[in-house]
């Protein structure tokens, strides 16, 4: 999956992976993390997700990583936001309240900026990229997050064989293996949405779960 897929994938309008609604399980565990209402909160992989405004709303600091300029753009209007926009290393800041969103690689986030956020949200992000390049991110985002961070993933659970991916299925042994050298992660929530999901049903899936994990960093971990 490399950057003109998903860019292609914007541009076709093909963008199934979005929801018209914040993510219940997002409003139901995250206040269980008990993070500071200033905290800065990464959201890798954003999309134009309408979790950053309810994150923002819970008066967060909010940082999203797009690649592409259509997403960015089309959430900034769709919510009615009018952002500042200035270049820099990382990408394009755009910044309106307390919502910032760079369109660029989540690869080029550096470690200070990576390193000031204490809160993290990862829906169908972690669960968008093959096999080959998730050890690679996690390394590179929650390898360097704040050392008190607290976050939610969110994965999907299905037998790969079914169904290509994106979205991917990421089991638990996998999760546990990626995170494990720098952070705890402790399954808080698993349940099967086949149900609530025709369109996988209709991909050839028998049976689909999502599991949702409430992350932390592992004490005295090495990061990195
Ligand atoms: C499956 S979508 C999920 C979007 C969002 N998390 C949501 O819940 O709606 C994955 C998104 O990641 C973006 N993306 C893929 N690779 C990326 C990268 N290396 N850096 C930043 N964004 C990326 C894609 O453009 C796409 O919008």
């Amino acid at each position: 999956m490399d950057a003109d897929f998903w860019l292609e994938r914007w541009r076709d309008g093909q963008t199934r992976f979005h929801q018209d609604r914040v993510t219940p399980l997002l409003q139901k565990y995250w206040p269980s993390l008990s993070l500071e209402a200033g905290s800065r909160v990464l959201v890798p992989l954003c999309g134009k997700s309408l979790d950053l405004v309810w994150l923002a709303r819970q008066g967060h600091q909010v940082l999203g990583v797009e690649l592409s300029p259509l997403a960015v753009d089309q959430f900034f209007a769709e919510n009615g936001l009018r952002p500042e926009a200035r270049d820099s290393a990382l990408g394009r800041h755009h910044v309106a309240g307390n919502i910032e969103i760079i369109c660029g690689d989540i690869f080029a986030l550096d470690q200070a900026t990576l390193a000031a956020c204490a809160g993290v949200y990862d829906r169908a992000a972690l669960v968008a990229l093959p096999a080959g390049m998730r050890e690679r991110y996690v390394r590179h985002v929650y390898g360097q997050l704040s050392d008190q961070y607290r976050g939610l993933l969110l994965t999907l659970d299905y037998r790969q064989e079914q169904m290509d991916g994106p979205p991917f299925s990421v089991r638990e042994a996998e999760v546990l293996s990626l995170y494990g050298t720098h952070s705890d992660a402790q399954v808080i929530d698993r349940r099967s949405i086949l149900d609530k999901e025709p369109k996988f049903a209709e991909r050839g899936l028998t049976g689909l779960d999502t599991v949702v994990y409430r992350l932390g960093r592992k004490a005295a971990a090495s990061t990195a």
